[in-house]
């Protein structure tokens, strides 16, 4: 008897947050009320749709103990590593155990905690039939410029330029063999350009413009901003 489609999330969250310039790492800054890892969390499990979350927390990190969403019951820890791609393999090793080979998991940054589950559900409903998989993207509504040594050497075709966002969506033995092929590559800045690497295309899904990650500090006023207007909705 075949089993039925799991979807896990995985959720990176052992960085720094070096651009921050913050006292703590970015995803334990507090944002309307809550660090900004509870407000991602609490956006995963309201999404109700994912039989477990593992989560990726530095061996170093002293926050995570403190947060009572570090004892949910589905909510898995896995021990980060140096890049965020190792951050994920690790977690996608912790759920070895429990996900099946072509159960579907999306990997999404602590960092992004506008994430909405209308988002979630958009990804999940636009690939669940999908050979590959793929991911929440931006398309651009400037012109994009192709720059070298601050000079412009010419005007990219901005049909074909989207701005990667998370969740990304892949089956669970396909991204780990993917991930594990690319183990070291400095390239790897997100799950689909392992995929890319084995010759895999994956897909585009248009997702929402507020889905921010806070990297510097401005971005978040405008995280804020963006939680109250979609509390206002
Ligand atoms: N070794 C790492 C590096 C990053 N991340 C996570 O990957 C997400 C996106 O990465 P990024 O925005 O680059 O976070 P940091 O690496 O913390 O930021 P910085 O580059 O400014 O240090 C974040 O949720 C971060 O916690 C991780 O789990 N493990
Ligand atoms: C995965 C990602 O969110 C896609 O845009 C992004 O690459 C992660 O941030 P980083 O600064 O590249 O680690």
């Amino acid at each position: 008897m075949t089993q039925a489609i799991k979807f896990w999330a995985v959720v990176p969250a052992a960085g720094v947050g070096k651009r921050m310039q913050s006292d703590r790492p970015k995803q334990y800054l507090e944002l309307a009320g809550k660090t900004v890892i509870e407000q991602t969390l609490t956006r995963l499990l309201d999404a109700e749709v994912f039989s477990a979350i593992a989560v990726a927390i530095s061996v170093e990190d002293p926050y995570w103990p403190e947060l009572e969403l570090s004892r949910h019951p589905q909510v898995l820890t896995a021990p980060g590593g140096k890049e965020r791609a190792d951050s994920v393999l690790s977690a996608l090793k912790s759920l070895q155990d429990r996900a099946n080979h072509d159960d579907w998991v999306l990997v999404h940054d602590a960092a992004r905690p506008c994430i909405t589950s209308e988002d979630i559900h958009k990804l999940i409903a636009t690939l669940a039939d999908d050979e590959v998989g793929g991911i929440l993207a931006l398309s651009s509504h400037d012109t994009l410029k192709d720059v070298q040594d601050n000079a412009i050497v010419g005007t990219l075709d901005r049909r074909h330029i989207w701005r990667a966002l998370t969740p990304q969506m892949f089956r669970y033995g396909m991204l780990k063999v993917a991930l594990t092929e690319a183990e070291g590559n400095p390239m790897i800045t997100d799950e689909a350009s392992a995929l890319e690497l084995k010759g895999l295309k994956p897909k585009i899904v248009e997702g929402r413009p507020d889905n921010l990650k806070i990297t510097r500090p401005e971005d978040l006023a405008l995280a804020t901003f963006y939680l109250e207007q979609q509390a206002a909705r």
